[in-house]
């Protein structure tokens, strides 16, 4: 947490207004004169596609190589300006009618955000000279920063995108201060110039107010139109330098991301910052040990298109028959086998924020979930699993999974369906509490004077514990100033203690609240985003632990504990908590033939109650005689929505109960 902690020092510090961030690297690099353009060969293509080279791709030297990512906040236009750079390149034809095609996932296409980081080796001629482009469109939501810190590790240069109709948002101040503390020459442009409303010029003057961003510096351009998207490419090679890597060295690169081919097995994604590598090459990874043979080699473009080698400075996939997941270490570093080489710099992968119980629908699937869950892991190595076999009477035996947000959770849980057809619940988030324990004897029981849980069922007995602690975390806000009011007010419900106020310009805040993270993972974001008519911005990063009363509150159905239900929570929220729960409850489960009682229970005092009316549905009520395969189609379609709910003290839950139950 190097990174967010600098971060954190410099504004709990007020330092961050003050940075003279030009003084350490500067945006006007002088422009290098390149080697003259070079001549591609083209090799007749063969029936196998795997040894066909379109290309050599090695004739481009390193210096016309340029490797950058597009940072910025949700929604301001990342996709779009990489479709322009796609289109400008010939990578894609501009009457191909297609958008966001970087967002080639499922989820991202239903949701419209983007969450992997997906990267595309461009061709550009400028001044008769041909430029590899590797280009990195990240996502913008705080859940998945964790793909835009891998992203920056192969990076020279960021374009810092900012819409100029919304100005600088929380996200776009974490994007800054992640690249700059990575060192990495920054391109600030302003997008959407054509709206109406768009603003560059006050735009201008809070990235100049913030990041000491010279207003010379900025680019404006509209990504949905194309104007201007061609000098933000030249500015790519006028201002970022080339990878500083040695092609004469010893074979090593960065794994920096891998999926999953039901054919070709796990495929690598990596940057290659010494030496070559060819098809047919033995290769090792320093984490594992293990030795592949290099089976295919190739460029992302974005399509696959395979070539004989990868250089220093070029980032590529290999296949190399690797067949198990765990095998494929993000961070890793690979080498020739029988070349020792010093293990790659890499990159600290965020910490999970949330932490969830997955299981199969019924045991039955357990098998075909456990390896979904090993293949997406796979390519989202954000997240960690803990094989433990967290076994529940109702759930049977599970995962505990952790995760960045509830939006990565929810995108996660998503993806196995989409992508891996594995139906899995997932049960109430938490995050990770510690407890310190009273009394010699205790201490000798756990072996330690501290626990950590962040599963409710492990919710350690108070009279044990001298003190329990919650993890919180400096939140950053965004908003126009008439939207103050709501927002502190939201800030103190979540119990919120206000840190710092800034105004970027006339009309912006900057607000900094120390919050537990217990009370912005699950809802925060979207009630912000409604109490400022979706105005306002956010961001948080890791803070400490501090103590904390909270205790367990727990879910009874009919009388009978639902563990997977119960969270933990704040004393002071206990009866608003409970009663919320029990509402929320009556609302998503369905009517049953039985009268069910929910209960919220704090020990053994209840809380709060409701009761769930019993009903019968009959889905063929509606029918006057007919054929009676109508009939038999609708009993069956109800069969098939039972289904999916989950048996749970005797009573059906649907599978997202476990999720929306503390949801406001
Ligand atoms: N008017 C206008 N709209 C734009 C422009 N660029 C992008 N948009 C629109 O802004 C919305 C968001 O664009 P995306 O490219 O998906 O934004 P993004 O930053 O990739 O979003 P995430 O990946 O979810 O963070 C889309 O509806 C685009 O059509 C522009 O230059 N002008």
């Amino acid at each position: 947490m190097f990174v967010a902690n600098k971060r954190l020092i410099s504004f709990v510090s007020n330092e961050i207004f003050s940075f003279n961030y030009t003084s350490r690297f500067s945006f006007r690099r002088k422009i290098n004169l390149f080697p003259k353009f070079c001549r591609y060969k083209t090799v007749l293509g063969s029936e196998n596609t795997e040894i066909v080279e379109r290309t050599d791709e090695s004739e481009i030297p390193v210096q016309n190589i340029r490797n950058f990512s597009i940072i910025a906040h949700v929604d301001h236009g990342k996709s779009t300006l990489a479709d322009r750079f796609l289109e400008i390149t010939g990578a894609i034809a501009k009457e191909s009618g297609e958008s966001q095609v970087l967002d080639r996932l499922q989820v991202e296409r239903e949701r419209g955000i983007t969450v992997k980081a997906q990267s595309a080796s461009l061709k550009y001629v400028m001044n008769n000279t041909e430029y590899m482009l590797n280009l990195i469109d990240t996502p913008g939501h705080v859940d998945f920063s964790n793909e835009v810190s891998r992203s920056l590790a192969t990076c020279q240069g960021v374009i810092l995108l900012v819409d100029a109709n919304q100005g600088v948002q929380a996200q776009t101040v974490a994007n800054f201060f992640l690249a700059f503390s990575n060192d990495i020459t920054i391109i600030p442009v302003l997008n959407k110039i054509d709206l109406k409303n768009a603003e560059p010029e006050r735009v201008s003057e809070q990235l100049n107010t913030l990041f000491d961003i010279n207003k010379d510096d900025i680019l404006k351009v509209s990504a949905k139109l194309g104007t201007g998207v061609e000098d933000v490419l030249k500015a790519v090679i006028n201002r970022v330098p080339p990878p500083s890597v040695n092609r004469d060295a010893s074979f090593r690169a960065l794994l920096f991301d891998s999926w999953y081919d039901r054919y070709r097995g796990v495929i690598l994604l990596v940057y290659i910052t010494d030496g070559m590598l060819q098809t047919g090459d033995e290769i090792a990874s320093i984490h594992t040990q293990k030795c592949y043979e290099v089976k295919s080699l190739g460029l992302l473009r974005p399509e696959e298109e395979p070539c004989h080698k990868l250089l220093a400075g070029q980032v590529g996939f290999v296949t190399c028959n690797m067949r198990t997941t765990e095998e494929a270490q993000i961070g890793d570093t690979l080498h020739h086998k029988k070349q020792k080489v010093d293990s790659l710099h890499g990159f600290k992968p965020l910490k999970p924020m949330v932490f969830a119980g997955v299981y199969p629908m019924d045991q039955s699937q357990h098998t075909s979930l456990r390896s979904a869950i090993e293949k997406l892991v796979l390519n989202d190595s954000a997240v960690t699993v803990t094989i433990d076999s967290s076994w529940t009477v109702a759930l049977g035996h599970g995962w505990r999974l952790g995760f960045l947000g509830l939006l990565h959770m929810e995108v996660f849980n998503q993806r196995l369906d989409q992508e891996y057809d594995a139906q899995a619940v997932i049960t109430a988030p938490s995050v990770t509490y510690k407890a310190k324990l009273k009394g010699e004897k205790n201490i000798k029981r756990y072996g330690r004077s501290e626990i950590s849980f962040s599963n409710p069922v492990y919710f350690p007995d108070p009279t044990i514990v001298e003190e329990f602690l919650e993890p919180m975390v400096m939140g950053t806000i965004i908003t126009p100033d008439s939207y103050l009011g709501p927002i502190m007010s939201l800030c103190i419900e979540h119990r919120g203690v206000q840190q710092n106020s800034k105004n970027i310009d006339n009309h912006r805040v900057m607000l900094q609240y120390l919050m537990p993270l217990n009370e912005i993972v699950i809802d925060f974001y979207n009630q912000l985003k409604s109490v400022s008519s979706g105005y306002a911005s956010f961001d948080y990063e890791e803070y400490d632990y501090v103590s904390s009363k909270l205790i367990k509150l727990s879910i009874l159905l009919n009388g009978i504990p639902v563990d997977e239900l119960s969270t933990i929570v704040h004393i002071s929220k206990a009866s608003v908590m409970g009663r919320r729960m029990c509402l929320k409850l009556k609302e998503i489960i369905p009517r049953q033939l039985i009268q069910i009682a929910i209960q919220a229970a704090v020990g053994g005092k209840i809380v709060a109650r409701e009761t769930l009316k019993p009903f019968r549905k009959d889905v063929t009520a509606k029918l006057y005689g007919g054929d009676v395969t109508r009939k038999m189609k609708l009993l069956k379609r109800q069969a098939e929505g039972k289904k999916k709910m989950k048996m749970v003290a005797n009573i059906e839950l649907p599978r997202e109960t476990f999720i929306d139950v503390l949801k406001r």
